[in-house]
């Protein structure tokens, strides 16, 4: 199999799932592994021979794993070794971002002159379309593409991505692709921060639901606890409103309250009690019963309060406004679908990011002062069609314009 997106994330979890497949006997995997934009982390794994230990850190100890089913790694300009992978691989994984699944014209439109020209082009969807063209010229036959980024349908968005970019490209590349590529969605699931001086710390929680068709086989990832569904849309529904959006909560609530890190933020009762106000707002709109949700509740808080993962609020802050868009709108709408407000955590997430954005802690547009101004610009920013929703504006308005105990610095 392949990755692309070499990163924290895929050690963490999809190489080690592959890991512990491999590990309960049968057929063998190994992942070819390529970075997403720079050629640091294939450099680094390729020093240790691609072996790297995994620290497991649980709230008292920690496990340590050696993990040996990354076979190779390349820089991910590397063309050569790409398409090479891509001919003959059965799965290709991957974990580029929120931001590597946008659309933009301009660079579209580059990459499709790059694809043109035979060059490698820089969007991930394009290097797809790269990689699988370069399989169809050798004859090769259907494979699985698995996103594992935090996007809701994320397969299905990559695969109208790859497909449009092939279209634009070669109408016969795109039929096949159409006919003989899957892209499967996922809901990925392992609190792994940013690698330290210690090396990489993940969590002991890691679960994995994927649906779509393996063409061409697949690990035996159930073993490591996967879970292959027919629709993951209320797996994602719970892991993105729920747990996502508690984390960018935290880190906009949590950071100009002066906390590092969301351990730091789950101490201050404050941002704990805004936690609850938030999932308070997904009992009437998540497929779950109320006991189901509060057994996840209680997992999550056991998980974010975890004092020996050092998670940083300003990692988790990076691109807040793509991410609440993701984790936080969609459940106002839905909440409005149903006839009800809004949901006041849930605003109470986006003032905080207004907050931030005036406040100069994140990048972001020029809002304007007027408390209603600013809720409507804040949420058209935030590509929403609930600034056309009055009773949504007015109720942001209220809590721009109330000064949050939460933004006063400590
Ligand atoms: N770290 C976690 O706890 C976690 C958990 C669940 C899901 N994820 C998903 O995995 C993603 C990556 O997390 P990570 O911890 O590995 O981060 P990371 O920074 O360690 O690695 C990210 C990788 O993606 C590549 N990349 C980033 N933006 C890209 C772009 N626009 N085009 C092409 N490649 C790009 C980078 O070059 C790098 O190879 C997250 O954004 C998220 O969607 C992470
Ligand atoms: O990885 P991002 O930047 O999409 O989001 C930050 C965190 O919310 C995320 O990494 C979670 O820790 C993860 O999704 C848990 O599985």
């Amino acid at each position: 199999m392949a990755h692309l997106g070499l990163g924290a994330f895929h050690r963490a979890h999809q190489a080690w799932f592959t890991e512990v497949a491999n590990r309960c006997g049968g057929e063998q995997w190994g992942v070819a592994a390529f970075t997403g934009r720079r050629p640091d982390a294939a450099r680094a794994l390729r020093a240790t021979g691609c072996r790297y230990d995994l620290v497991v850190r649980g709230p008292d100890a920690d496990r340590r794993e050696t993990v040996s089913a990354v076979v190779e790694a390349h820089d991910g300009a590397d063309a050569v070794a790409w398409r090479r992978t891509m001919a003959t691989v059965a799965v290709l994984t991957v974990t580029v971002t929120e931001a590597g699944y946008l659309d933009d014209e301009a660079r579209d439109a580059e990459d499709v002159r790059a694809l043109a020209a035979g060059r490698l082009p820089r969007s991930p969807a394009a290097r797809i379309v790269d990689g699988l063209r370069a399989r169809l010229a050798t004859g090769g036959g259907g494979m699985a593409v698995v996103a594992c980024d935090n996007l809701d349908s994320n397969g299905a968005l990559l695969g109208r991505r790859v497909g449009g970019l092939a279209g634009r490209l070669d109408p016969d590349l795109a039929d096949w692709i159409g006919d003989e590529v899957s892209f499967v969605s996922s809901v990925v699931d392992r609190i792994t921060p940013a690698p330290t001086d210690e090396g990489l710390v993940t969590e002991p929680h890691a679960s994995w639901v994927l649906a779509g068709d393996f063409p061409a086989g697949r690990p035996a990832w159930e073993v490591a606890g996967a879970l292959f569904v027919d629709d993951v849309r209320p797996y994602e529904q719970r892991k993105l409103w729920l747990l996502n959006a508690g984390h960018s909560l935290l880190a906009l609530t949590g950071l100009p309250r002066g906390h590092r890190t969301v351990a730091d933020a789950m101490r201050d009762p404050e941002c704990v009690a805004q936690l609850g106000e938030l999932w308070d707002g997904l009992g009437p709109v998540l497929p779950f019963t109320p006991d189901e949700l509060d057994r996840e509740r209680e997992s999550v808080t056991a998980r974010f309060a975890n004092a020996r993962i050092e998670h940083s609020l300003a990692q988790i802050a990076v691109d807040s406004a793509l991410k609440l868009g993701i984790r936080v709108l969609p459940v106002v709408e839905e909440r409005r679908r149903r006839g009800l407000d809004a949901g006041r955590g849930q605003l109470r997430t986006v003032a905080a990011w207004a907050a931030a954005v005036r406040g100069g802690l994140l990048d972001g547009p020029d809002l304007p002062g007027s408390p209603a101004d600013l809720a409507t610009s804040a949420l058209r920013h935030l590509s929403s069609s609930l600034a056309d929703d009055p009773d949504v504006v007015a109720e942001l308005a209220e809590l721009v314009s109330v000064p949050d105990p939460t933004g006063t610095p400590r």
